[in-house]
């Protein structure tokens, strides 16, 4: 898919701008603290409604403003010439395909795939479990609506356990919700074992691009518990009934999940230097990207946001040769770019303020 305009009011430090973007390569130049990131924040909420640096919509509206709006008008592989509006009040959102209001927001989730890579991406190899998880979650929920279905129901089941853990409830009570949780935790286990072993491979060709080196990547995925049936998991929950209560929430199931990026088989936070898990991050981008494009149909839009200054020249020039050359990129950076890549349509961005470039 390409994204034709995209028009921005009331968003952070954007108080109004519309952008038309033509050609498939564009690049926002500007000093720190501009508004660079927070353009690509916008274009990056369509996948799947939420920001990739904020959980919470009220820091997305302007200071002093209540309703943030972004409208994105995109030419697309299954949808055709499409316009999806987006609109932000505190504690609510709202979405418009062309003048329909989107009246379950979860029909809107990954039908407009963008990557985002991030000069915090580093993070997903050496950070907290939430992070990689929360990568997994969306990355599944944006191409399998059962999956995001599950994950949902799960949640809302382990909210309810949770609470009554905290309550000293009896046990008949807390069995409940636990048969609700291993329903749904079996899908979520097997789901995202499935998904890291079909995206390693993505993952080693890419790094093999980036890197070049023929080194094996992929994912060690640690199930906080092995199922391979919903009863493993009912197995675990009462087992663990009577420690629960004591620490007043469930200790262990899906919502516990990690997985680790790996280097020749080993763990890549513990032994790879800070090149190579750079370039692993980039790679896990592609690989997602690679995964929206085969689940979806759809080539999803790049946004890269100030990482390829982070790069050696040669290792840039691997990545371009990486991206497809199909697809739109959205880039940012402090001074102007490479033109050796090809054209970019160049925006200097002041205040929140974008203008084209001479
Ligand atoms: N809700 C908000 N209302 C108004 N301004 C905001 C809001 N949230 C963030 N900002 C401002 O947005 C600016 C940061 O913009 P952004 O993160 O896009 O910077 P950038 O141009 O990407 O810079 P860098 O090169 O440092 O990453 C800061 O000046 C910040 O104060």
């Amino acid at each position: 898919m390409q994204i034709r305009r995209i028009a921005v009011q009331q968003f952070r430090n954007i108080g109004g701008a519309a952008l038309e973007l033509e050609g498939r390569l564009h690049f926002l130049v500007g000093s720190n603290g501009q508004g660079k990131t927070n353009l690509l924040e916008a274009a990056g909420f369509i996948t799947a409604l939420r920001s990739f640096r904020s959980a919470d919509v009220k820091t997305l509206i302007s200071h002093g403003g209540n309703e943030a709006a972004i409208a994105v008008d995109m030419e697309h592989e299954v949808e055709g010439e499409t316009q999806l509006t987006i609109k932000l009040k505190p504690g609510a959102k709202e979405a418009w395909l062309e003048a329909t209001k989107v009246s379950r927001l979860a029909e809107v989730i990954g039908r407009f795939p963008t990557v985002v890579f991030s000069s915090q991406d580093q993070q997903l190899v050496r950070g907290s479990p939430g992070g990689r998880r929360r990568w997994l979650d969306l990355t599944l929920s944006a191409t399998d609506g059962g999956y995001f279905k599950a994950l949902q129901a799960y949640h809302r089941a382990l909210t309810e356990r949770n609470a009554l853990l905290k309550q000293d409830a009896p046990v008949a009570q807390l069995a409940a919700f636990e048969q609700v949780m291993a329903e749904h935790g079996v899908v979520l286990v097997r789901a995202r074992r499935e998904a890291l072993a079909a995206l390693a491979h993505d993952l080693t060709e890419a790094y093999a691009h980036i890197a070049d080196r023929a080194e094996p990547a992929g994912f060690g995925y640690a199930a906080d518990v092995e199922v391979e049936s919903a009863e493993a998991l009912l197995e675990k929950w009462a087992a663990g009934r009577r420690r629960d209560l004591a620490l007043r929430s469930t200790a262990n199931g899906p919502h516990r999940d990690d997985f680790d990026f790996l280097l020749h088989d080993r763990e890549a936070k513990s032994f790879a230097s800070e090149g190579q898990q750079r370039a692993l991050v980039l790679s896990l981008r592609l690989a997602q990207a690679a995964w929206f494009r085969a689940k979806r149909q759809v080539q999803p839009v790049l946004l890269a946001d100030d990482v390829l200054g982070e790069l050696d020249p040669v290792r840039r020039d691997r990545f371009w040769s990486a991206v497809p050359k199909e697809a739109q990129v959205i880039a940012t950076g402090t001074t102007a770019p490479d033109e050796s890549l090809g054209r970019w349509q160049v925006f200097t961005v002041r205040d929140g303020s974008f203008g084209a470039a001479e």
